[in-house]
């Protein structure tokens, strides 16, 4: 197995705001905790309401500074300057949201949401980036017109497809999706499902993605990371935390989506 990045005891804390204004967030801490990610690796992160998960994503693509410890890459970044060595490892680990439709810019067009990225990160050509750009189009499952299309003029479906284009076009290792198949139709969630799988495969992408559907989970995920207060309190193969989970609140977690899944009339769960 290739790690691809380590955290070091991560901790992030954040203090409640004394006074004034809002409270947009809570006193809360988060780690300290080690967490490994290998390469072509699907690692799910549960647990409950508040629990962290989002804040893990934010700090693991670098749009959140720890508090404390580190995040180590452990490939070789192609520059030997720290700035553009730096610059190299934020483009490693790239995030998705779960409404694509609020995160993408309603003016503009598909291909200028996509040349975006690559101008404020690379030295490219305008022809270069257009070459990419139709390259990752395909990648996504979409057509070469679609650059012309702004994004009100797509479905979900597509419009999550754009999201992930726009994830991919740096040529990431890593993508982190929080909740990405929420706001999906189940015939939808299917497809973007089989996008991760394939995209997995064809580029040896590792995905870490947050999810309360423990079914996506146990189809999709080697590894799962639950979490409780900021803490990890249980990790480790899919199969195995969904056999013999240890923590109560794993239990919990699985019980009540075992719950969910129609039993047979002899009481045997349907396949
Ligand atoms: N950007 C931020 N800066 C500071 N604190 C934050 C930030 N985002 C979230 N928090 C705080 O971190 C705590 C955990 O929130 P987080 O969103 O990570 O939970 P979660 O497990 O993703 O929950 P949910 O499943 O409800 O989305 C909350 O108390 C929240 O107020």
């Amino acid at each position: 197995m290739t790690t691809i990045l380590s955290a070091k005891a991560l901790t992030y804390v954040s203090e409640a705001p004394r006074r004034f204004g809002r409270r947009k967030h809570e006193a809360f801490k988060l780690g300290p905790f080690d967490l490994t990610i290998e390469k072509a690796e699907t690692v799910a992160i549960i647990g409950g309401n508040r629990s962290g998960k989002s804040v893990l994503a934010r700090l693991l693509c670098g749009a959140m500074q720890p508090t404390d410890g580190e995040i180590i890459f452990h490939q070789d970044a192609p520059h030997s300057s720290t700035a553009a060595k730096q610059q190299w490892q934020k483009q490693q680990v790239r995030m998705i949201f779960q409404r694509s439709s609020e995160s993408l810019n309603p003016a503009l067009t598909i291909g200028g949401i996509l040349h975006e990225p690559l101008k404020l990160n690379t030295d490219l050509s305008y022809a270069q980036r257009e070459e990419k750009i139709a390259a990752v189009l395909s990648q996504v499952g979409l057509l070469r017109e679609h650059y012309f299309f702004y994004p009100h003029m797509l479905s979900d479906g597509q419009q999550q497809r754009v999201a992930m284009a726009r994830a991919l076009i740096l040529n990431p290792s890593v993508i982190v999706a929080d909740e990405p198949f929420a706001a999906l139709d189940p015939s939808v969630r299917s497809q973007t499902v089989n996008l991760i799988l394939q995209l997995q495969r064809d580029l040896g992408l590792s995905f870490v993605f947050i999810s309360h559907n423990l079914g996506i989970v146990r189809h999709i995920a080697d590894r799962m990371v639950v979490m409780n207060e900021g803490q990890i309190i249980e990790a480790g193969r899919t199969d195995t935390l969904f056999r013999w989970p240890k923590h109560e609140i794993t239990q919990r977690l699985i019980s009540a989506h075992q719950s969910l899944i129609p039993q047979a009339s002899d009481g045997k769960r349907l396949k």
